[in-house]
């Protein structure tokens, strides 16, 4: 289990996180939805300990999570692994070594420097890659693949981390809608098929009410909503997304009004 209590995260004079308390049951797959800036990534980041919580406290499975330093630490981030929008993988490095740097934690530092990764830790790579269909890619410099196939890798290596959690950063919001799919299915593979429990950041409602089993809404910091996709009113969602809530309800975009370029006949959207 997972607990949030009264966490608050302050950049000088601005809130991102405001006394958010929420608990998650193992197993689940939670979506954070809310507008952009509503707090959302700085949420994720306070609970894999990238960022620092002004207040509050984290705690899984009984360990406070939040006074955790050194080796403790390093290990917790392991167990909560990141994905992140922008796949944050070595462009340069081959992809089984870029899963294979999910074993981090695990294998002394000399012999990650010198890659000399143990045999049982290339079969597990090799597996986790296979478990995405990427395992032909493995020899493959990782800047070769597209965006769909870079994220795919990303989650073969947050796989290899044998997490408890993982934190998912809007995993699909460079990607085309065919690679969105493949994306969140790859993440509903963790969560159903390996029991990994999964908080996703989330910006279209669409794919948060299609793929998770709760929603937690943000807005300015706070929790505004907390509940399943069905007790997710339009009235709700549009309080949550504000001016923003159009786009993503799918509904009418509002164009703005026309402009007049002098000199033509007529007008042009601008
Ligand atoms: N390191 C930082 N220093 C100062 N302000 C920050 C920092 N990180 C985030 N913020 C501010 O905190 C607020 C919440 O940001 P955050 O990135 O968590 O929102 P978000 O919901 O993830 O938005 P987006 O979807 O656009 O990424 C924003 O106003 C942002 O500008």
């Amino acid at each position: 289990m997972l607990m949030v209590d009264g966490l608050t995260c302050r950049f000088g004079t601005k809130t991102a996180v405001d006394n958010a308390s929420f608990s998650i049951a193992p197993g689940a797959f939670v979506g954070v939805i809310g507008r952009s800036g509503a707090g959302k990534s700085t949420l994720l980041r306070l609970i894999n300990r990238l960022a620092e919580p002004s207040d509050g406290r984290i705690v899984f499975q009984g360990q406070d999570v939040t006074a955790l330093s050194g080796r403790e630490l390093r290990q917790w981030r392991a167990r909560s692994a990141m994905i992140f929008q922008q796949f944050n993988l070595i462009d340069r490095l081959d992809v089984l070594t870029n899963v294979l740097m999910g074993r981090l934690a695990e294998v002394p530092s000399w012999r990650s420097l010198v890659q000399l990764w143990p045999e049982r830790d290339k079969a597990l790579a090799m597996s986790a890659l296979d478990q995405f269909d990427m395992a032909s890619y493995a020899a493959q410099r990782a800047d070769q693949l597209s965006g769909g196939q870079q994220q795919r890798v990303a989650i073969a290596r947050a796989l290899v981390q044998q997490p408890d959690i993982v934190l998912a950063d809007e995993p699909i919001a460079s990607l085309d809608p065919r690679n969105t799919k493949i994306v969140m299915d790859a993440l509903l593979r963790i969560n159903k098929h390996f029991g990994i429990t999964v908080l996703c950041n989330l910006h279209s409602l669409d794919l948060a009410r299609s793929y998770c089993d709760r929603l937690i809404g943000m807005s300015a910091g706070r929790i505004v909503f907390d509940g399943a996709p069905s007790e997710l009113t339009e009235q709700i969602a549009r309080d949550l997304y504000d001016l923003e809530a159009n786009e993503v309800l799918g509904g009418e975009h509002v164009m703005p009004p026309p402009v007049s370029v002098p000199g033509l006949v007529g007008t042009v959207a601008a």
